[in-house]
């Protein structure tokens, strides 16, 4: 160790450099947008022996065409990488694909505008070819979602990450490029782009991308070929970045540079199912014969009636979600998600929502029992239960400050009391701290009691004129 005492000059030059460091890096980690473009690269797999269980490689990727000047119904193909004894073939066949593509335009005051200057470019519409070349199979799409979904969206999971194929672009030497713009969203619920590069030779044709005074470099060309000295085994190069972030593609100067563009939209994850009942013929079902049967039958609930069942999964309802994202019934999974399939494909009124535990929590005051109303002959196995307002939230009562409280004065101070007939009892495991009350105790304390996801339907009552015809 050097016994020297730096001079205070040198001292503080050193702390003034740590200060700048952890300040830079601590306000990147306080914006929202700090990362605003990732990018990565996935191997071919090598064949026999090839270790792909243990990391991600892809396949060789199959391009196929449709020729506007081919007959219909025939096709031409192409696939990357090309062997290295194909690569004269390969060429050839590269200049097959970019005659069959058209000058890639842009967007300008709202119109599609040609100029050279700013876009020199081939292209192909997403309708006009397709790939073997899968996104979400490489764990591109999932990426995606982990580092740029948008915050608000976080909560809960409950949001994933939509890629839609768009255009497949060429940039070719000489001078191929794209000047500094900005993607137009296709729709509202559009937050980025994703650009795949494949393993074609070529030099320059950087993509770069810049937010907010910072840029990032994504350089596909550096470990081909045609960069000799650090041509790297090919791979799939990939880019995703915000919407709002101005990019360009610098010039291409040797070789083609052949890229997949894909539209990134932020989607309910599971309302993709639970949203569309087209994808899945819920009729076809038991437990939707078994639902419509017993509404069909005049001896259950002729008085009319609210039926509840228990959600068998846990979720995080006790966290509350964006008003624009609302967790349920997006989140349900499993059972919880069919049933919620069956009583919507029947039209009944449902709503999934939070149920208070039946009965108090800890010791502290009576418990009156009188929440549960057994009464068998009037309402045979009906449960007065405390419903939520909302699906998702922790709610708080001030009430249950002082010994004089009954658990019921906690409990109806929470949602809403219907009469419900369960159709399952609670699991423990689902349940959350969902409801916050005041306790006593020589301090102020705050306890909680649990509640529980659940489902409850709408039976209606029978009218006269239905009785008569259902025990006719
Ligand atoms: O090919 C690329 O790298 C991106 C091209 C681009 O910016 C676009 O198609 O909008
Ligand atoms: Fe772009």
């Amino acid at each position: 160790m050097n016994s020297c005492i730096s001079p205070a000059s040198t001292m503080s030059t050193t702390v003034n450099v740590m200060a700048d460091l952890v300040g830079k890096i601590s306000e990147l980690l306080s914006k929202d947008k700090a990362t605003f473009s990732v990018g990565g690269s996935i191997p071919f797999a090598a064949g026999a022996g090839d270790d792909s269980a243990q990391h991600t490689t892809s396949a060789p990727v199959v391009l196929r065409w449709d020729p506007a000047s081919a007959l219909a119904g025939e096709s031409r193909n192409v696939v990357f990488p090309q062997a290295d004894a194909a690569v004269g073939q390969g060429a050839e066949q590269l200049a097959v694909l970019l005659r069959d593509c058209q000058p890639a335009s842009f967007g300008r005051g709202g119109e599609d505008v040609f100029d050279e200057e700013y876009r020199k470019a081939s292209k192909l519409d997403a309708s006009a070819f397709s790939s073997s070349l899968c996104p979400y199979a490489l764990g591109i799409v999932d990426t995606v979602a982990e580092l740029l979904m948008p915050s608000a969206y976080m909560a809960g999971g409950s949001r994933g990450v939509k890629a839609e194929l768009y255009k497949l672009n060429v940039y070719s030497a000489p001078s191929g490029h794209f000047k500094a713009h900005v993607d137009t969203p296709r729709s509202e619920q559009q937050f980025g782009s994703l650009v795949i590069c494949l393993p074609t030779p070529h030099a320059g044709g950087a993509l770069v991308v810049r937010h907010d005074g910072l840029t990032i470099r994504h350089d596909w060309g550096a470990g081909t070929s045609l960069n000799e000295g650090d041509a790297a085994p090919p791979a799939l190069q990939w880019a995703a970045f915000y919407s709002d972030c101005e990019h360009e593609v610098l010039e291409v100067t040797a070789g083609h540079r052949v890229t997949l563009t894909y539209n990134l939209y932020s989607v309910p994850q599971r309302l993709q199912v639970a949203g569309k009942t087209e994808i899945m013929d819920v009729a076809r079902l038991p437990l939707y014969d078994a639902v419509s049967s017993t509404l069909q039958n005049p001896l259950f609930l002729p008085e009319g009636g609210r039926v509840g069942y228990y959600c068998r999964h846990a979720y995080p309802h006790s966290a509350s979600a964006p008003a624009d994202a609302p967790l349920f019934p997006s989140i349900l999974k499993g059972v919880d998600l069919t049933f919620y399939k069956v009583l919507e494909a029947l039209r009944l009124e449902t709503m999934v929502r939070q149920v208070l535990q039946e009965g108090g929590g800890m010791d502290y005051y009576d418990d009156d029992d009188e929440y549960s109303r057994e009464d068998a002959d009037v309402h045979p196995g009906v449960t007065i239960s405390r419903v939520a307002k909302y699906a998702s939230g922790t709610t708080f009562t001030s009430v249950g400050g002082h010994d004089s409280y009954t658990w019921d004065d906690i409990r109806n101070d929470y949602g809403r009391a219907y009469d419900v007939v369960w159709l399952n009892e609670a699991l423990p495991a689902t349940g959350q701290q969902g409801f916050a009350h005041l306790a006593y105790g020589n301090e102020a304390e705050i306890g909680t009691l649990y509640t529980y996801m659940a489902i409850i339907f709408k039976v209606d009552k029978w009218s006269d004129k239905e009785l008569e015809k259902a025990t006719a």
